[in-house]
């Protein structure tokens, strides 16, 4: 991985072995890899619990379930979830995406073919332009959808009925959608970042299916480098399982996991070098800051948007890094991290000022 190639922070992320965003390798293998029903699905129990209530329920009543609403970080299983909520319904699902959907007649052909139940699932759905949004407002509430045929003083609104479906919106921008639209789900499940044990159960489910061999602590190494993430868990799963056949005898334990990891310098806590960059800089050539964020871009030749939102949203989650009004600082955690002494307090670097005594 070239990080000159990476201005791009999208592009960056993309293709780091720690991003959360899916990569062509991860959308081959994810298919094979997906729970199939709620009890298969790990974790979240939270969001497990009222979900089943609600399909119950509905499938109770032999009725089509409320619309529902995913947020969450990249690679919690927002895609995974809408597919098993339509095989807990046991109904057929349609997928589209927000920016697939660029005028509200794309919207209107989609809605118009559904079939009663259907699962209609949104990916994306913060990215939808205006007048597909509005359309989507009444079909969610009134199952109806008013459909424009001609231009100017001479175009007709004919109303169009529609049969009752299920809407499942993702977004990773909750606060991006318009309060309109999230009203009109039924409810709304906030996707949170796994716990390390989790991650091990997944790590364990996923080498099962890939047909991996792999103990509890090489399980363990993978997971506490996996960001909270199940995309990023199997990703690793899978890097360490080339190194297991590459380097030894195929079976992961903690001594491969780690060292198979450091080659692809994600380290004890799933920094990557990028990360590792951006904090050595901080603590190195800041004094542990408050340091502006184009310096400290300048210090690790990076973008500003790259070290903006490619490294710190995790360094920030992880409290290495914190960002304040008079620039970015380096937490007691980071320096403990990188095996640094942080300078005596009044060296003049401020932290005393945040961090108390
Ligand atoms: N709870 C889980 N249990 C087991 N595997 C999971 C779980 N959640 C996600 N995964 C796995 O993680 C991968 C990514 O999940 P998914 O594609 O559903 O994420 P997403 O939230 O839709 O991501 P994005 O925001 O990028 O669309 C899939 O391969 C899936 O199998
Ligand atoms: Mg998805």
């Amino acid at each position: 991985m070239n990080w000159d190639d990476t201005t791009d922070d999208a592009a960056g992320a993309a293709e780091r072995l720690v991003g959360a965003s899916a990569d062509g390798e991860d959308q081959a293998v994810e298919a094979a890899l997906r729970p199939k029903d709620l009890g298969e699905f790990i974790g979240q129990e939270k969001v497990r619990e009222q979900l089943d209530l609600v399909l119950r329920a509905a499938r109770a009543r032999g009725a089509t379930a409320d619309h529902v609403l995913l947020s969450g970080a990249p690679g919690l299983g927002k895609t995974t979830l809408s597919m098993i909520i339509a095989a807990e319904m046991g109904a057929p699902i349609r997928i589209t995406s927000g920016p697939a959907i660029q005028h509200a007649g794309d919207l209107a052909a989609i809605l118009s073919s559904l079939q009663e139940g259907e699962v209609l699932f949104l990916d994306e759905i913060h990215r939808m332009s205006r007048p597909a949004e509005e359309m989507l407002y009444m079909a969610m509430e009134d199952f109806r959808v008013d459909v424009i045929v001609g231009k100017g003083p001479g175009a007709t609104a004919i109303p169009l009925e529609l049969p009752p479906f299920t809407l499942v919106g993702a977004t990773t921008r909750a606060g991006l959608l318009p309060p309109p639209l999230r009203d009109r789900f039924g409810f709304t499940a906030h996707m949170e970042f796994y716990e390390p044990a989790e991650l091990e159960r997944v790590i364990h489910r996923s080498a099962n299916l890939l047909d991996v061999a792999i103990d509890t602590e090489g399980a363990a190494e993978i997971a506490g480098r996996s960001r909270g993430t199940p995309r990023i868990a199997n990703r690793l799963l899978r890097r360490v399982r080339d190194y297991a056949q590459v380097k030894a005898d195929g079976v992961i334990n903690r001594e491969i996991a780690g060292a198979a990891l450091s080659v692809y310098e994600v380290d004890a806590r799933g920094l990557d070098r990028l990360d590792r960059a951006v904090l050595e800089a901080l603590l190195k050539l800041f004094g542990g800051g408050p340091v502006g964020l184009s310096t400290l871009a300048v210090a690790v030749g990076e973008e500003r948007e790259t070290v903006e939102e490619v490294a710190e949203p995790f360094l920030v989650r992880e409290g290495l890094l914190a960002r304040t009004p008079r620039g970015r600082v380096g937490t007691p955690a980071a320096w403990a991290h990188l095996g640094l002494v942080p300078p005596r307090q009044g060296a003049g670097t401020g932290q005393q000022d945040l961090f108390g005594s």
